[in-house]
């Protein structure tokens, strides 16, 4: 079942002879569930796609449907409650709250949207992300790997039903990044999360369900397989 949809979606920036065309015309499906890695060069638009399909910012051109609904035509009100609500957001900056403690930084997204905290739910994550027993530390008391599994949690606070990652191992050793892709696929699995995530590293991109492979701002064809990177 499709719970993302784009059609012939573009987005420019600038004006005139500044104008830069970061993608043109896409169309893509994913399904509920999926686990979808993005690939392609440095500035070919991937982490583009990545805001626009979370609401981040407006398409130029065309049209993203999430679960039917055409997000580009929701007011900013709307298109905030819908990233709220159904978007978790993992970058390659941790961007955590130094003067909060762990539980306290995957909590915050509840805090800020007023919403009500499930204990069972995040002490569930908690358990998940192997990060128990420093529950009450603070970000500079972790290490990376620690940290962006925080940053995983609070992404997942809100029982998002699609997981956005922008390079989410781009700091981390290739143990670490192991681990941390080992805790996302694994949660997204068990909460029946479509994961999308950009990547420059190939071994990332093979664990995914399907590539897909951005070029000059557009989607390559019959590049599903890894072969010919
Ligand atoms: N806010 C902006 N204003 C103007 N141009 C922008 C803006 N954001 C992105 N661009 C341009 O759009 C193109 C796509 O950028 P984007 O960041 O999506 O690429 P990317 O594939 O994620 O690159 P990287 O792998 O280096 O992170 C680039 O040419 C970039 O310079």
């Amino acid at each position: 079942m499709s719970i993302l949809e784009a059609i012939n979606l573009g987005k420019s920036y600038g004006k005139k002879e500044m104008k830069v065309d970061a993608l043109k015309d896409i169309n893509i499906e994913i399904n509920k569930g999926e686990f979808v890695a993005i690939i392609g060069p440095s500035g070919s638009g991937k982490s583009t796609m990545l805001h626009l399909l979370g609401g981040l910012e407006r398409p130029s051109s065309g049209t993203i449907k999430i679960n039917n609904i055409d997000i580009g035509k929701l007011s900013d009100r709307k298109l905030a409650e819908y990233r709220r609500k159904e978007v978790g957001f993992v970058f390659q900056q941790f961007n955590l709250l130094p003067i909060l403690n762990v539980k306290e930084n995957i909590e915050l997204p509840l805090l800020l949207g007023n919403e009500v905290i499930d204990e069972n739910y995040i002490n569930d994550i908690i358990g998940i992300l192997g990060l128990t027993d420093r529950k009450n530390h603070l970000p500079s008391q972790l290490s990376g790997g620690q940290q962006q599994r925080v940053a995983i949690g609070r992404a997942l606070a809100n029982r998002p039903s699609i997981v956005l990652a922008d390079e989410p191992t781009g700091n981390l050793d290739s143990k670490t990044t192991d681990e941390v892709m080992n805790l996302l696929k694994e949660s997204s699995k068990k909460y029946n999360q479509t994961l999308i995530l950009i990547t420059h590293d190939v071994n990332i991109a093979r664990r995914a369900d399907r590539i897909i492979n951005i070029v000059d701002g557009q989607v390559q064809k019959n590049t599903n397989k890894l072969q010919n990177l």
